[in-house]
């Protein structure tokens, strides 16, 4: 069976920077898949190319089938994206936001507006539909994207951070969501931090470090026997703690011995 995201050899660089070095980045369809890796690992960069937002330097990539530079429109059609930093159609309100974005995908009005409350009841933003989303707080704009990223009912829904600045209900409610969502055989990717999250949702987890995927597959197989966060902190720790050490305690001895 052909898998959601295939990506070949992905490469990027900024400048001298390298921020991807060659990703064989592998999502099978159906999966709820977590992108996880340090700050600065080149996840973003990743996902940016993997949803067509940014031209990659060389290496391919597929979603169900299709190459994504070679075939935007196919693509484009079978995803949903919930991209860094959310640039949304900050003067547009909630439900505005919605129906401009069902319009967009070309569904037909009536469909687009019985999404649209659907979504805003789910989501908890019936109340807020008619605020502009300039006024909204960040947890309702992770909301709103993620209703917008959905409406047209995507294969492949990619989202980056999508629980950072998230109280403990939405963050229920996205899951509960993006549950149903899997549950039916539509695919998530997202990237995050939250550790706990990513091994209570997810059913295959790609690492990445250095610009490079360092371990992919089941979520059991990454964990082998141990949480996600010892797995994590096993692949890609040692590396990042900062002093070169691996303990990350030398420096800072002037840290907390302040004199009154
Ligand atoms: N537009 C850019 N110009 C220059 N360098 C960039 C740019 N975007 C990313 N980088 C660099 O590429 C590397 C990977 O960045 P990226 O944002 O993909 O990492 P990330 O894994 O998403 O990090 P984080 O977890 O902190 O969000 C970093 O070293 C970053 O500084």
């Amino acid at each position: 069976m052909t898998d959601a995201v295939r990506t070949q050899g992905l490469f990027k660089r900024f400048g001298q920077q390298t921020a991807v070095a060659g990703v064989d980045l592998v999502v099978p369809r159906g999966s709820f898949a977590g992108l996880v890796g340090p700050n600065g690992a080149g996840k973003t960069t990743t996902l940016s190319m993997t949803t067509g937002l940014l031209r990659p330097d060389g290496g391919s990539i597929h979603i169900d089938g299709f190459d994504v530079w070679q075939d935007p429109v196919a693509v484009k059609a079978r995803i949903g994206v919930l991209p860094e930093g959310l640039r949304l159609f900050e003067r547009l309100s909630g439900r505005e936001l919605l129906h401009y974005n069902g319009q967009l995908r070309g569904l037909p009005k009536p469909e687009v507006e019985r999404r649209t409350e659907e979504l805003l009841a789910v989501m908890d933003l019936l109340g807020s539909a008619d605020k502009l989303v300039v006024d909204y707080s960040t947890g309702m704009r992770k909301k709103i994207g993620l209703a917008a990223a959905l409406l047209h009912n995507p294969a492949v829904l990619f989202l980056d951070e999508p629980f950072e600045g998230v109280d403990p209900v939405s963050a229920n409610t996205l899951v509960d969501v993006l549950t149903r969502y899997t549950s039916s055989g539509s695919t998530v990717v997202f990237s995050s931090h939250v550790m706990d999250l990513v091994e209570r949702l997810c059913d295959w987890v790609s690492v990445m470090s250095g610009g490079y995927i360092v371990a992919q597959g089941p979520l059991d197989q990454i964990r082998a026997g141990r949480t996600l966060n010892q797995a994590f902190l096993d692949l890609v720790g040692a590396s990042n703690s900062g002093s070169g050490s691996g303990n990350g305690e030398e420096g800072l001895s002037w840290l907390g011995s302040a004199q009154a």
